[in-house]
């Protein structure tokens, strides 16, 4: 069965022709589309479905003739807002960059006025979203998902709620509401034969589900596909309708592997209700050599500091290379077109300076870790990269070992006399005997970024030790040592 999905592309249409979409939506893009002439008289706000397929965010809408006669209309500016629902399932703790277009998908949402739902699946990660999966997910304890979920729950707000805060005008009426769900909460409570001799069972078809790609090539693996796994659809469609027919849903968004679930979704509610609702996927995000960045990929990037750093999410996005910062501009922040334009024009005069990564990284950063997380990254980046000991100075602890994960943090206790050698030996940095001593005077060893020579120096407090009680010993290129000093106190 062909998708009924109309494709936006991820811009591609958008960008190679309008000839290629739908005529009402040609008409309506060209309309709307003026800012490719500023000199002309300001045009009226685009609708946010164009928007976005101009951003590349927005890749299918579905189904395609109800979304040109519809929904283009239905989500003009000025109209009343619709409300729009995003699942999440907590099969780990945290959501990585992956799930944050999906997300971001949902914020264009709000700042348009419209209602969002974010749902966590504490009921649907317990089968498992087979979903373009070639094995099933490993099975997970009832009380492992339930912490995840909250955690997931908390990852969700904190999003929204640094959203509200920093990419939003203060007290701007137009923010739409937010809601925060998890599907426990009813498909945990539904009893079977409802569902099976409700709307469910009867107006799902077999031969639609068994004719899904992921369904097929399970079927025909060794492994083969469990009950559980194959049902996972059905239970996403059935959170599509109890959330039209308790909120009033319109639209479902998802990442692009979930095509298939929002279809079953559409399929269900469209027959019990008698009436339309949508579907709209945004991109997968790929690694460099093509694949999807995922926990199964294990190459997740997180959005939870205990996993990956703001430094690090930084980092990620500052070596995005140029030929995706422009797209991922466009996708992952909120900055105008016009003014990405604008970044990029200065970014190739002058390309070594990765202007427009940085760009992109501060925006995410900030989005995800908050003002202190992008100052946060920005300082590790000085520090690891420009040698700055200033900044070294003012870190937190937890920073520190943010920024040098793999390096060992050694706690000591500072006696007067301490050398540069002892701290060395102590901190199991250096070789006994000789070596040790020679890997010193050679010049192999820094302390705060500062090399030291003369192994029997005394440390001295404010250069080698810092005025938080730290030292960053580094032997060699780029084997650090954090080590945390304790003072004997004078009562002991
Ligand atoms: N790389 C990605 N780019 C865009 N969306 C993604 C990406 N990874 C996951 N998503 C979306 O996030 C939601 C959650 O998906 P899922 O839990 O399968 O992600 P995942 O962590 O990549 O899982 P796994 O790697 O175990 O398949 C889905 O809507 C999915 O489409
Ligand atoms: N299936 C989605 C999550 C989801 C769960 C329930 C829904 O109703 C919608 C989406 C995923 O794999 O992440």
């Amino acid at each position: 069965m062909a998708a009924p999905f109309l494709r936006a592309g991820g811009g591609r249409l958008w960008a190679e022709g309008r000839a290629a979409l739908p005529r009402l939506w040609a008409r309506q893009l060209q309309d709307q589309c003026a800012e490719s002439d500023p000199a002309e008289k300001p045009a009226a706000p685009k609708g946010l479905l164009a928007t976005q397929c101009e951003r590349g965010l927005f890749q299918e809408v579905f189904p395609p003739q109800a979304a040109e006669e519809q929904l283009v209309d239905l989500l003009q500016p000025g109209r009343p807002p619709v409300t729009v629902y995003c699942g999440f399932d907590p099969t780990a703790d945290s959501l990585h960059v992956g799930h944050l277009l999906a997300v971001l998908g949902l914020l264009h949402f709000q700042r348009a006025g419209h209602h969002v739902i974010a749902v966590v699946g504490g009921a649907t990660a317990r089968l498992g979203d087979p979903s373009g999966r070639r094995k099933a997910r490993p099975e997970q304890p009832e009380e492992q998902v339930r912490e995840q979920a909250r955690a997931l729950r908390r990852g969700l707000e904190r999003l929204f709620e640094n959203h509200r805060q920093l990419f939003w005008p203060a007290n701007n009426p137009r923010l739409g509401p937010v809601t925060f769900l998890d599907n426990a909460a009813w498909l945990e409570r539904a009893p079977v034969l409802e569902l099976l001799c409700g709307g469910v069972g009867r107006q799902l078809r077999m031969s639609t589900l068994l004719s899904r790609q992921t369904c097929k090539e399970r079927l025909s693996s060794p492994e083969g596909m469990s009950l559980a796994e194959f049902l996972y659809p059905v239970l996403q469609a059935y959170d599509f309708l109890h959330l039209r027919q308790q909120h009033g849903c319109l639209i479902q968004l998802g990442g692009a592997d979930q095509v298939g679930n929002i279809m079953s979704g559409y399929q269900l509610v469209s027959r019990v209700t008698g009436g339309d609702v949508f579907g709209i996927t945004v991109p997968l995000i790929t690694s460099t050599t093509g694949d999807k960045i995922g926990k199964s990929a294990g190459n997740a990037v997180w959005l939870n500091r205990n996993r990956t750093s703001p430094f690090e999410l930084y980092q990620f996005f500052v070596r995005q290379p140029d030929k995706t910062v422009e797209r991922y501009l466009k996708l992952f922040t909120f900055l105008p077109l016009l003014e990405i334009d604008r970044i990029m024009k200065r970014h190739a005069e002058e390309r070594e300076l990765r202007g427009a990564q940085k760009r992109l990284a501060a925006e995410v950063t900030k989005l995800v870790h908050g003002k202190e997380g992008l100052e946060s990254a920005k300082r590790c980046t000085k520090v690891l990269y420009s040698n700055d000991v200033a900044g070294l100075e003012v870190m937190s602890d937890e920073e520190l070992q943010e920024l040098f994960r793999e390096a060992p943090y050694v706690e000591l206790l500072l006696e007067p006399g301490t050398t540069v050698l002892d701290l060395c030996r102590k901190a199991n940095a250096v070789a006994d005997g000789p070596t040790g001593y020679e890997t010193i005077t050679s010049g192999g060893v820094s302390i705060n970024h500062v090399q030291v020579k003369n192994p029997d120096a005394v440390l001295i407090l404010g250069q080698h030790i810092l005025n938080n009680g730290l030292s960053l010993l580094r032997i060699g290129k780029k084997n650090y040592y954090i080590v945390k000093w304790f003072q004997m106190s004078h009562e002991d």
